[in-house]
């Protein structure tokens, strides 16, 4: 293996998600299969016992592509010259909390952690933000990283959007990989829009494939928007091994490009596109290339989407006036 090796820094390194999230790293499921990666784990001082731990087993898996494992609680240090990093570390949300509510607790981490990467980070970093608040806190660590592009801070919808190919895939009746072009809008929470009028199944729009505006309405649009709701309400926990899995399809997408004739939906500043306010970290399809991201441009928006656009894209203002008042920003 002569390539040299990335340099991967994940916080809440001992968390649920971290735990998922680790062992496909190293086996090279981010990046590639001959790309060899150094870890940097992030924890707060009460959890570095247990991130060692998952370092132990790490180690034990004998990962031919892993070329170390640091462990910190200090992200000045975490993030030096790191090339991807994951910012999954923080408080989830417990049953009956609102999102909102974790803006406080949250915010705080994300300031520190943009300021590290400012400080520290490889010029080529690129960064995921996957605790919650994703949106706004991927707003948070941005402004406070003027040196780093803004275009290098994205905010994780991935899931969101494999949760509206699975619920598709089902009421079509076809294969998840015979749905192209599907597209999450605004913000990772109940009001994201996961849009079936631009999203295609044989190169029809999927909308009209399923001809059904109530199930759409009534049934598609609120089961994946409610999503993480309802497997906090079944597991008693959020979700994990697939937020862990989005992160990595997330990943992997940006660093090695969409599919001819496909996108992806992630969250990034926005630059204008579809009235969504410049600045914002906010949902689109994307395609990717060379490693950088490009909003699709030109789709036409019917009055039905504009009004969802708009409502999540309002939560999204709302989040950021919110930590402008806190000071975060
Ligand atoms: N964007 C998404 O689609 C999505 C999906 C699922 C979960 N999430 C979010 O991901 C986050 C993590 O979820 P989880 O289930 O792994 O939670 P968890 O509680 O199991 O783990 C979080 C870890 O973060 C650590 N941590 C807290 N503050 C930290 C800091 N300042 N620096 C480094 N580490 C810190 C904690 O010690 C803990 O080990 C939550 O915010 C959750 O809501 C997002
Ligand atoms: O909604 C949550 O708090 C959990 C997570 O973001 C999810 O979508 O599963």
């Amino acid at each position: 293996m002569t390539r040299t090796p990335v340099t991967v820094t994940v916080t809440g390194a001992a968390g649920q998600i971290g735990y998922a999230l680790l062992f496909r790293i190293a086996s090279g499921h981010l990046l590639g299969a001959d790309v060899p990666v150094k870890l940097r784990l992030l924890e707060i001082p009460q959890a570095v016992k247990a991130a060692e731990g998952t370092a132990m087993e790490l180690d034990d898996c004998a990962f031919p592509l892993l070329q170390g494992i640091d462990i910190f609680d200090d992200a000045t240090a975490a993030f030096q010259g790191t090339n991807v990093a994951l910012l999954v570390g923080a408080r989830p949300r417990t049953k009956g909390m609102e999102r909102g509510d974790l803006l406080e607790a949250n915010g705080g981490i994300f300031k520190p952690q943009g300021e590290a990467i400012n400080a520290g980070a490889a010029d080529d970093v690129k960064v995921l933000v996957v605790g919650n608040p994703a949106n706004t806190n991927a707003l948070i660590a941005q402004s406070h990283a003027p040196d780093v592009p803004a275009a290098r801070f994205t905010a994780m919808t991935r899931l969101d959007h494999n949760r509206a190919l699975a619920q598709l895939s089902k009421k079509a009746g076809v294969s998840v990989a015979d749905i192209k072009k599907m597209t999450i809008w605004g913000n990772h929470s109940a009001t994201q829009y996961p849009d079936l009028f631009h999203a295609e199944i044989g190169g029809k729009s999927a909308a009209a494939v399923v001809n059904d505006q109530k199930w759409l309405e009534d049934d598609f649009i609120p089961t994946v928007a409610k999503r993480g709701a309802a497997i906090i309400e079944a597991r008693g926990a959020s979700s994990a091994a697939s937020a862990a899995s989005a992160a990595i399809d997330h990943v992997h997408t940006w660093v090695n490009g969409t599919a001819e004739g496909d996108w992806t939906s992630m969250a990034v500043v926005s630059d204008g596109s579809y009235g969504v306010p410049e600045g914002l970290i906010s949902s689109f399809p994307v395609t990717t290339k060379d490693g950088e991201w490009s909003i699709v441009q030109g789709l036409e928006i019917d009055e039905f989407s504009r009004g969802r656009i708009d409502a999540t894209v309002g939560e999204l203002a709302e989040e950021r006036d919110a930590v402008r008042k806190l000071g975060l920003i």
